[in-house]
Order: C-alpha cells, then structure tokens, then sequence
C-alpha cells in the first residue's frame, strides 16, 4: 500500500544522485558557471530544454543582430574572444565563441531535458530536481529526479516572450508575430508593418524592416532612453562604466542625457520622451535598458505614435485602415 506522503516522493523516472551543483540552463550563464567549476574540479550537471546551447541566440534572434557593448564586456570567464573578432561581435560570431567556449572547457549539457520542479528538501539539505523529456512526439517521455545539494537557476532574462492581448486579431487578417521569430525584413518589402514596443528589439527590427524597404510604425507606450551606440568614436556603455569608477551615478546620468542630447538631438522630434529618472539609475531600478541607437532613431520613414494610445487603439486604428486598402 501506497501511503500519501509516499505517493508524493514516488517518482516513475530515474534517479541520479549529482556530486556537486545542477545548473539549469545552457545559454552564457550556466556555460560561464560550468567552466567556473571545471576549473574547480567540482562535478555539475547542466540541465538544457532545447537541443543547443544559447538557444535564445541560436533560434530567436533576427539575421542582422551584433552585441550592443563592445565584445571585452561580453565575453565570458577565462576565454577571451579571438583578436580577428570585431568590436562589435556579430550574432554568429558570438554563438560561434560559446561554441568555442563549452568545447574549451568540455562542458556538456543534458539537451532536451525540461526541468519541471525543484524541490528544496530540509530534512536531508538536498534539492530534488525532476526534469522531462523536451521532444515533442516522443510515445513515453523520460522523467529523471537529479538530486544534489546545489542549485544554479541560469534560465535568463529573456527566454520567455510576453505577447499582450490584441482585440480583434482574428479579423485583422494580416501577418502577426513576436520579435523573437523575426529574422529579416525580406519578406516584408514594400509592405506596412506596425512594431509595437520601442526597446531595442522594437527599434532595431523597424530599422531592419527600413534597410528591406519595408514601412514600419512604431507604437511607443511610454518614455525611452534612447543613447547613441557610441560617442566619438568610443561606446558609450563602456564611457559610462569609466565614469562610475568615480563619479555618482546621478551625474554619470546626467553626462550621458546631455551627451545623448548634443549627439541625437532632441528626440521629442523622433515621437519619443526621456524619463525623468537617468538611464543608469532606471535600469538598476526598474531594469528597463536603454536604448542604444545604432541609426533607427534617425530613420525619418518610421511613424511612431507615442504617448497616449496604447497598442490597442493604434492597432484598431491600423486594421480599420488596413481594411480600407484592401476593399
Ligand atoms: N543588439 C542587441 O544587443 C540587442 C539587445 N536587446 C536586449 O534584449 C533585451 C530585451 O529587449 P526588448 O525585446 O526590446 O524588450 P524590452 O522589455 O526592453 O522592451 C519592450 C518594449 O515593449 C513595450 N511594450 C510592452 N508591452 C506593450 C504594450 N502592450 N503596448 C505597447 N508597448 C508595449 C515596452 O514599453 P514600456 O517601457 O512602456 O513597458 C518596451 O518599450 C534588452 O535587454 C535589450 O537591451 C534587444 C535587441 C537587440
Ligand atoms: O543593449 C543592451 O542590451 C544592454 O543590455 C546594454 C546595457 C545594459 N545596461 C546598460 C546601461 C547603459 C547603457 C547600456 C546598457
């Protein structure tokens, strides 16, 4: 007889008992950690839900994409990028270097193992990690119970799309996709599309949409820091992190507004607002990052509708004209 405290720990899987730390996730992070205990000579298991590692990258970024920050600030612990990589990397090359990265220090993760729970166990100090299989179409999928008495959560900032609501989408008849599934603006030439968000993916996905002669809009909800890539020549994140050494952070926010001021100009022009609070301190607090201009701000063909109406009523206003062109 089964009792229900038992039912509860019955698990049908395997079990492994891990000698050292699970980490959960395959991107930068858990790579950087795994070659951290490598080093250590610490055992680990890395715990992947795709089939790669960085699959962010790999799957869910769009063709023209580089690193924002110059390549000394992305690069992970103990393997520097290669002297022939620009400054600049591009998104093949910065998945190339992970690659390089977890063959350098034989880091190999579980691939297509979903983690589904972890468990902190008090009585024995241990945590219960169940995980299954991630491939669709398999009959019976795999359940596996890591045991371990580390835990390492290196899922990422990103790795989950938020999509909001659209009334009336089922009529609207036209194309509708995140900015995770675009890839180029190819398909999309001569046609108006409407990007809603002004983060950086909105903005580089309508400057992209631009270099594919596509017609973009933007829907802008509230205010954005938008700061050049670089200022004279040298980036500006990396001037920011020069000046935190020693000054307050309000006056580094307060160089880098006036900075962004004389080399973007006013961006009330581009349909866009500053917060009241500096770009520094509003990513510490809010973790909303600014966004670094590498040309779509001056794009004078992008529309942004700001302010006010969120995307609903613009993309109401969109379909209704939509609509009015096809009939
Ligand atoms: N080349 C690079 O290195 C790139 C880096 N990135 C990075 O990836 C991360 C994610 O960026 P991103 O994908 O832009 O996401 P963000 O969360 O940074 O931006 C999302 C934007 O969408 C807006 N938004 C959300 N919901 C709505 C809505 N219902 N109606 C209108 N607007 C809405 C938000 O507005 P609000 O502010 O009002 O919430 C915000 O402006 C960031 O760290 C970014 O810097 C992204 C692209 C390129
Ligand atoms: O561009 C990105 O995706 C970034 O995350 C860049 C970034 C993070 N924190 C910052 C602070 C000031 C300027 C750029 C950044």
């Amino acid at each position: 007889m089964i009792h229900t405290h038992d039912r509860e720990n019955f698990f049908p899987g395997r079990c492994v008992l891990v000698n050292g730390p699970v980490i959960v996730g395959a991107g930068p992070s858990g790579l950087a950690v795994g070659a951290g205990l490598k080093q250590q000579g610490v055992p680990f298991v890395i715990l992947e839900r795709a089939n790669c590692i960085a699959s962010l990258w790999q799957n869910h970024t769009y063709d023209r994409l580089k690193l924002h920050l110059p390549k000394q600030f992305c690069q992970l612990p103990y393997f520097p990028f290669p002297d022939n990589i620009p400054e600049y990397p591009t998104k093949y090359q910065f998945i190339d270097y992970l690659e390089s990265y977890a063959r350098h220090f034989d880091i190999n993760p579980q691939f297509n193992e979903t983690v589904q729970s972890a468990k902190y166990d008090k009585t024995c100090g241990l945590w219960r990690v169940k995980t299954i299989e991630s491939t669709s179409g398999a009959m019976r999928r795999e359940m596996v119970e890591y045991i371990c008495r580390w835990l390492v959560v290196a899922t990422g900032e990103n790795a989950q799309k938020v999509v909001p609501e659209f009334e009336g989408l089922e009529e609207f008849g036209g194309q509708v996709m995140h900015a995770c599934d675009y890839k180029s603006g190819e398909a999309y030439r001569g046609k108006r599309v409407l990007v809603v968000g002004c983060g950086n993916s909105g903005m580089e996905v309508s400057l992209d949409l631009c270099h594919h002669n596509a017609i973009p809009s933007m829907v802008v909800r509230s205010s954005v820091h938008v700061l050049p890539r670089e200022v004279f020549g040298r980036s500006t994140f990396d001037l920011a992190v020069l000046m935190m050494k020693c000054l307050p952070i309000w006056l580094v926010d307060k160089i880098l507004v006036v900075t962004a001021r004389l080399v973007l100009g006013n961006i009330e022009k581009y349909g866009l607002r500053r917060p009241s609070i500096g770009p520094l301190q509003l990513k510490n607090s809010e973790g909303k990052t600014p966004v670094l201009d590498i040309g779509a701000l001056q794009k004078n063909q992008i529309w942004r509708y700001q302010g006010g109406p969120r995307h609903q009523e613009v993309f109401r206003r969109w379909s209704r004209a939509r609509k009015r062109r096809k009939s």
